[in-house]
């Protein structure tokens, strides 16, 4: 750990080279939400974006950050993907991580930071710049490690109600493959208590998907329930941490991805840009 940290304090940890370091200056035009400009201020700027998305398991990070990348031209590096490469290769952590992942639980510090600064340094040897990251930091070590090596322009924290959550995951599937991912689930929650009505419609496989479905191991009800208590426990505090830098952008989810992803757009200021992209295309 001492190792992996004293390297984290040099701006070498992660590859993040001149290319993704920047002043707090720069830092300023680079996000859209914090100081206006949409997407002009986007493309305008001498890098690209470096984002963090935050939200509970099963809230959709994932989803809208993989949108994101691609609109943006940035890599979505998720590190729960990165753990399940991790296990599926069967290397020495293989069998360590299972058990730690199958329960719920976090993978060390030391562990997740090795496994995101190996896959930035790949990115960076093939030329990747920027970066939307899933699922880290999720400590508040993590981020004080992130801080230390690089500027963070935006946080998005995803929302959505705890009820809503346990069956987003419990619907999750992936295709073996083609390796995308749906969602059985049929989500329609009543309003309640002035809080709004939530409906989401399942995100269903095409036809030559059905049969090769998957679901994650850890997606079972128990550990649900125990990754969602570990987050309200340990990951929640980088809410305020990232509010307190006023570097936080919440956003309620209004249901499924036809009426979260425009509105998503909007609070970036990004609706203008996507509608560039499409024209350009
Ligand atoms: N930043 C991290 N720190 C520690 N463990 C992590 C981190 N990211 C992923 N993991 C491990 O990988 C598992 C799956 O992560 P992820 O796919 O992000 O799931 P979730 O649906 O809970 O957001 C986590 O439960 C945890 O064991």
């Amino acid at each position: 750990m001492a190792r992996v940290l004293r390297v984290a304090r040099s701006s070498s940890l992660f590859g993040l080279g001149s290319r993704f370091y920047s002043t707090s200056a720069e830092v300023s035009h680079a996000s859209p939400f914090l100081h206006g400009g949409g997407a002009s201020r986007v493309l305008a700027k001498d890098r690209n974006v470096q984002w963090v998305f935050l939200g509970c398991p099963g809230v959709g990070k994932g989803t809208y950050a993989s949108r994101l990348s691609t609109l943006l031209g940035v890599p979505h590096i998720a590190t729960g993907d990165l753990v399940r490469e991790e296990l599926a290769s069967s290397g020495p952590l293989s069998r360590q991580l299972s058990e730690i992942v199958n329960q719920g639980k976090l993978v060390s510090d030391e562990i997740i930071v090795n496994l995101l600064s190996k896959r930035l340094e790949a990115g960076e040897a093939k030329g990747e710049s920027g970066f939307i990251l899933d699922g880290f930091p999720r400590t508040m070590r993590q981020a004080e490690i992130l801080g230390d090596v690089t500027d963070i322009d935006l946080v998005v924290n995803l929302k959505l109600p705890e009820e809503v959550l346990v069956d987003k995951c419990l619907g999750r599937r992936t295709c073996n493959q083609c390796g995308k991912g749906f969602n059985v689930a049929h989500i329609n929650l009543k309003g309640e208590n002035g809080k709004p009505a939530i409906s989401m419609d399942p995100l269903l496989p095409p036809p030559q998907c059905m049969s090769k479905l998957i679901t994650r191991a850890d997606d079972t009800e128990e550990v649900v329930k125990a990754r969602l208590r570990i987050y309200n426990e340990t990951s929640q505090p980088l809410e305020e941490y990232y509010r307190s830098k006023g570097k936080l952008m919440e956003f309620d989810l209004p249901g499924g991805i036809p009426e979260s992803w425009p509105r998503l757009l909007e609070a970036l200021r990004l609706d203008d840009y996507e509608e560039k992209q499409s024209v350009a295309a």
